[in-house]
């Protein structure tokens, strides 16, 4: 359970200051697919970005089965940033390495049983359809396969919660079409909680169960998709 209470974030710029989450209240059971739309610049990757510490709320809480995030530091710190997977628009994998060691690469960075790492790759790569790439480079492949191994490398470290960062938007719609199958495979398999940041409505309706729009910093609506439908059409 994801609860997100209060939440604000304010940059300070040369300029002045500029309110990019203003007063954020989410609730997010366990195993939901949540979906956060809204237009270019009303504060989605600063709320996602927030939800995984890359940036320091300046006031609210995030709590993740209860604890607090945002009062943790180091150590603590990184072990709830290995329960968070997050996959990105544009991949993020590792150029200079192998689809194999790109999957790998969580495992190592959080040490730990070696033993069992060769056989989790190869579990996660058969999730994700791609046990013949594993010897392949990310420029040999499509973005779609390019982001199924994103998604292999985000579920390495067994996450409890799946963060995408408008994943698809870099896709055609066929391939788009397959990613959010895939997503919603792994969350009826595994149970994985997906948070779901995305300007198009037609991802939202494909697999999230629940839905929240923000505008200028603020949600200004959420609950169940279906209920939520008609407000998109208004402003999407
Ligand atoms: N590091 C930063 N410093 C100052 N302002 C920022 C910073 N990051 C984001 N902003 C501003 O905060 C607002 C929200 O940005 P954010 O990236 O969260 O929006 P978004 O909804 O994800 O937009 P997009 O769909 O275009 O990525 C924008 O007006 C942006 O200019």
């Amino acid at each position: 359970m994801i609860e997100i209470r209060n939440l604000c974030k304010v940059y300070h710029n040369p300029t002045g200051d500029f309110v990019a989450l203003d007063d954020v209240d989410l609730t997010i059971a366990q195993g939901e697919i949540y979906g956060v739309i809204g237009l270019s610049g009303a504060g989605k990757s600063t709320l996602i970005r927030c939800i995984n510490m890359l940036e320091k709320p300046s006031s609210g809480s995030i709590r993740i089965d209860g604890e607090d995030i945002t009062r943790m530091r180091g150590r603590e710190l990184r072990r709830i940033r290995q329960s968070l997977g997050m996959i990105f628009q544009d991949f993020n994998l590792l150029m200079q390495k192998t689809v194999e060691e790109n999957v790998r690469f969580p495992l190592e960075i959080a040490g730990g049983k070696q033993a069992g790492a060769d056989g989790k790759v190869r579990e996660l790569l058969r999730l994700v359809g791609l046990e013949e790439k594993a010897g392949a480079y990310p420029a040999q492949l499509s973005g779609g396969q390019k982001q199924r191994v994103a998604i292999a490398r985000a579920l390495a470290n067994d996450p409890k919660v799946l963060l995408c960062d408008e994943a698809t938007s870099a896709l055609d719609p066929l391939t788009t079409k397959s990613i959010l199958e895939l997503l919603k495979r792994i969350n009826e398999k595994i149970g994985v909680t997906i948070i779901l940041i995305t300007h198009e409505m037609k991802v939202v309706e494909a697999i999230c169960d629940k839905v929240a729009v923000i505008e200028n910093a603020r949600i200004v609506k959420d609950g169940p998709t279906a209920e939520h439908i008609g407000h998109f059409q208004e402003v999407m």
